[in-house]
């Protein structure tokens, strides 16, 4: 009899309830203790929901309010000591304040987790970094899970992924930190030991990447150490094959080992060959990071002869937690009926596990209904007209070696772009957004549901853009934009228009705290109806004398934040969006705009997680950039802009897209980026964001001033832009125009410098 895990489930709620209560909290219209009980009842129903999909272990201490590495570090008293918060008497809004900031501190750093759009706060360690178990946190659910009768696995992000994801703040080598950390391990360990708990699993995702030998050595006594005094272990890897460490696991005194068989389906066979018969394997063969149903009937013939050899010791299980999905399809209502059948989310994950165990503990007979149902939807998957574009694949077959180059070499281009736009030197510019104001969203939503007319909705967006489009000339920017006020979301907005894709009402995913996305889903050949932003473009350069910039998601990011299709490669799917984006560029670039911004914020995202997959990726991912900007004239200005990310080991893949300008967001690293931007001599224009938008703290025009100093040290003044890290959508306006402010005051008091200096 095989056995079925769950390794976590998504947080945020099927109808996002968890956000709302968040941001109820956060307005100060709901105390903390109606937050807590919010967050009790939903990961009450999401346990209850597992329990009734028939799992055998139901993962507990995966939920968190805000995040799971910050939840992890108040369970380990590791608090960055700048927030002065005692461990022992930490609360909830304790965790708020790490990840919001207050008037006195900046916020945690957020990054991404690994290569999913999910941001995690970065742990921030130093010399004095000390751990003290606080192990109420994960006792109280433990409690909770088994009141209701729930076999509980809880769950815990291990000692090295914590410490490899988290920043050294003063230079202290994490590892350094490693036997203080274990000890706290250990004593939360034992308290779930004297608890009664049989199975912890332990997440190690990082096991996945290419570690430095130090880091793998340290595997052997860290696990040594905390097995002593722990209940079993099942050590959890996902995003990548571990198999390259098969040798190091088989040694560590681990009860199990989880695999994730989707992403890296190739480590299977030689840990079936090699992995003790003792221990558990756990397979995730279900996909946690997309939303295609499984084809059970080909899991079913796979798995059935290690079902036979392995029995109770073969666990299966989603790749990963469930997080990357949405929660459930069955409130997709109005999902065109044939896709809905080829589409499984969390719920519908979880009943295909029960399937499986089903299956193959019991033959394939019993679940012979759900099977046909299964091989049907496969089939009208494959053999669906809708999935191929005959066109599509003769444009892609058509590219020609210099389609992705521009018509002459930077230098060139510069002088025919600096001929026409004149722009003074430091030019400001915002990176396209400007607030998704309550107003804006509301009139969405009653256009939406046929309360508000096309025609109300489209004034209310004009309103919208000549608001924003008065207040940058108030402020003196240069180069304007007309701030993506009808927009849902910037890649959701093009998913909507272009062909290949379809959407969900409910499809949403948990991206930093309260914040969701909804990604498009991608089933079929893309190609681009009609233009998708062009009437906004030249509406808003209408109202204005300065160049207004066209605002497009670049093919990259596309492909990247959006469910994807499975059965061509991504690679090709991402030419074909290029193609696609590259129309609405030449639309642009003929209707009379001519700077136009091309994001690819999830550029670096993308990046395998193994060095050996990099080149192929940004071979592929780098030309689709550049098929989509390259048809434009040396005089049209090309910018991109991305954001979240390490860029430093990637330079030379991010000078090769060639675009004219670069915006990337450096204030929260206070320019540190700029240096390896420096050491490469990045040839083309910059703009290294000057502040840091994902807070509510209005930074002042000598903080910014002395940033741009530093820029200027390492670049050139021709060739330095000044705006924001990021867009502004998600502030308001009274914190937008005061930053913005600051920014215009800190570029003139520069500008001045810069005069008296020549
Ligand atoms: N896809 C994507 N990934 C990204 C980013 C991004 O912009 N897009 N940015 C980075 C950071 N991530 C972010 C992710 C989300 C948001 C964000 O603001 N999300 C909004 C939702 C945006 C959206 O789709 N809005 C829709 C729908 C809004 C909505 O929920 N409407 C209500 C009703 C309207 C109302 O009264 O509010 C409903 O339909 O129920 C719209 O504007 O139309 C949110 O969580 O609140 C910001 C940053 C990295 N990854
Ligand atoms: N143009 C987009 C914006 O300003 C870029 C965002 S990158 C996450 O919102
Ligand atoms: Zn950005």
């Amino acid at each position: 009899m095989i056995k079925i895990h769950n390794l976590g489930f998504p947080r945020i709620g099927a109808q996002r309830e968890l956000k709302f209560a968040l941001e109820r909290h956060w307005r100060g219209e709901d105390s903390l203790e109606t937050l807590e009980h919010t967050a009790r009842t939903l990961r009450q129903r999401h346990w209850l929901t597992q329990k009734a999909a028939g799992l055998d272990w139901i993962p507990v201490g995966d939920f968190a309010c805000y995040d799971h590495v910050l939840s992890t570090l108040f369970l380990l008293g590791a608090l960055p000591s700048r927030f002065a918060i005692d461990p022992a008497q930490a609360t909830l809004a304790d965790q708020f304040t790490l990840a919001r900031g207050n008037a006195s501190q900046p916020a945690m750093e957020m990054t991404k987790w690994f290569d999913t759009n999910y941001h995690y706060l970065a742990p921030e360690f130093d010399r004095h970094t000390t751990f003290a178990a606080q192990p109420r946190w994960l006792l109280e659910p433990l409690a909770e899970a088994r009141a209701l009768g729930l076999a509980a696995k809880p769950v815990l992000l291990g000692p090295l992924s914590l410490l490899w994801l988290g920043k050294s703040k003063d230079g202290v080598d994490r590892l350094s930190l490693l036997p203080a950390l274990l000890s706290a391990y250990g004593e939360l360990l034992s308290a779930l030991s004297i608890h009664g708990v049989d199975w912890v699993q332990i997440d190690e995702p990082i096991l996945g990447l290419d570690l430095p030998a130090d880091w793998l050595a340290a595997y052997q006594p860290a696990y040594t150490q905390l097995a002593a005094q722990a209940p079993r272990l099942l050590l959890a890897s996902y995003f990548a094959s571990v198999l390259p460490q098969r040798d190091l696991l088989k040694r560590l005194p681990v009860a199990g080992v989880h695999l994730d068989v989707v992403r890296a389906p190739e480590q299977l066979a030689g840990f079936v060959a090699d992995w003790p018969r003792e221990r558990v394997l756990s397979l995730g063969v279900i996909d946690g990071r997309n939303i295609w149903r499984a084809d059970l009937n080909a899991l079913l013939t796979q798995l059935a002869p290690l079902a036979a050899q392995w029995g109770e010791q073969l666990w299966l299980a989603p790749s990963c937690s469930l997080l990357h999905v949405p929660v459930d399809l069955a409130q997709e209502t109005e999902l065109d009926a044939e896709v809905k059948t080829w589409l499984a989310f969390a719920v519908q994950k979880l009943n295909e596990l029960k399937l499986l165990a089903r299956g193959l503990n019991h033959g394939a007979d019993s679940i012979a209904n759900e099977l046909a149902a299964c091989r049907h939807a496969h089939n009208s998957r494959r053999t669906s007209p809708r999935v191929v574009n005959p066109a599509v694949r003769q444009r892609l077959a058509d590219i020609r070696p210099g389609d992705d180059q521009r018509r002459s070499a930077y230098p060139q281009r510069a002088r025919a772009q600096h001929d026409w736009l004149q722009l003074p030197l430091l030019p400001t510019t915002t990176i396209g957004s400007f607030p998704q104001t309550a107003d804006i969203r509301a009139a969405r939503a009653a256009w939406r549901a046929g309360k508000l007319d096309a025609a109300s909705y489209d004034a209310a967006m004009r309103a919208e853009i000549t608001l924003a489009v008065r207040k940058q000339e108030a402020l003196g920017l240069d180069v304007l934009v007309h701030g993506e006020a009808e927009r849902n979301d910037m890649v959701e907005y093009f998913g909507e228009q272009l062909d290949g894709f379809v959407f969900t009402r409910h499809g949403w995913v948990q991206s930093y705290g309260s914040r969701c996305v909804k990604p498009p889903v991608l089933f079929g050949d893309v190609s681009r109806p009609q233009p998708m932003t062009v009437a906004w473009s030249v509406f808003a350069q209408s109202l204005t004398e300065r160049p207004m910039k066209g605002m497009l998601t670049g093919p990259v990011t596309i492909l990247q934040w959006s469910f994807v299709r499975d059965d061509l490669a991504r690679a090709e799917v991402c030419r074909q969006i290029a193609l696609a984006i590259r129309d609405e560029v030449l639309d642009l670039e003929n209707a009379g705009i001519r700077v136009i911004q091309i994001d690819e914020p999830a550029f670096r995202e993308g990046l395998p997680l193994k060095r050996a997959d990099w080149d192929a990726y940004l071979d592929w991912a780098g030309q689709s950039f550049r098929l989509s900007a390259a048809g434009v004239d040396d005089a049209t200005q090309i910018h991109t802009h991305m954001c979240y990310s390490e860029f430093n080991d990637i330079l030379p893949a991010i000078a090769a897209l060639d675009a004219d300008v670069i915006t990337i967001e450096t204030s929260r690293s206070d320019m540190e980026l700029l240096d390896a931007f420096a050491e490469f001599a990045y040839p083309n224009e910059i703009g290294p964001g000057v502040y840091d938008i994902h807070s509510p703290r209005i930074p002042d025009s000598a903080e910014m001033v002395k940033l741009l100093n530093k820029a200027l040290a390492v670049i050139p003044a021709r060739r330095l832009w000044v705006n924001p890290d990021c867009g502004l959508k998600t502030r308001n306006w009274a914190e937008t125009e005061a930053a913005l402010t600051n920014m215009l005051t800190a570029t003139r008091q520069l500008r001045a410098q810069l005069a008296a200096t020549v």
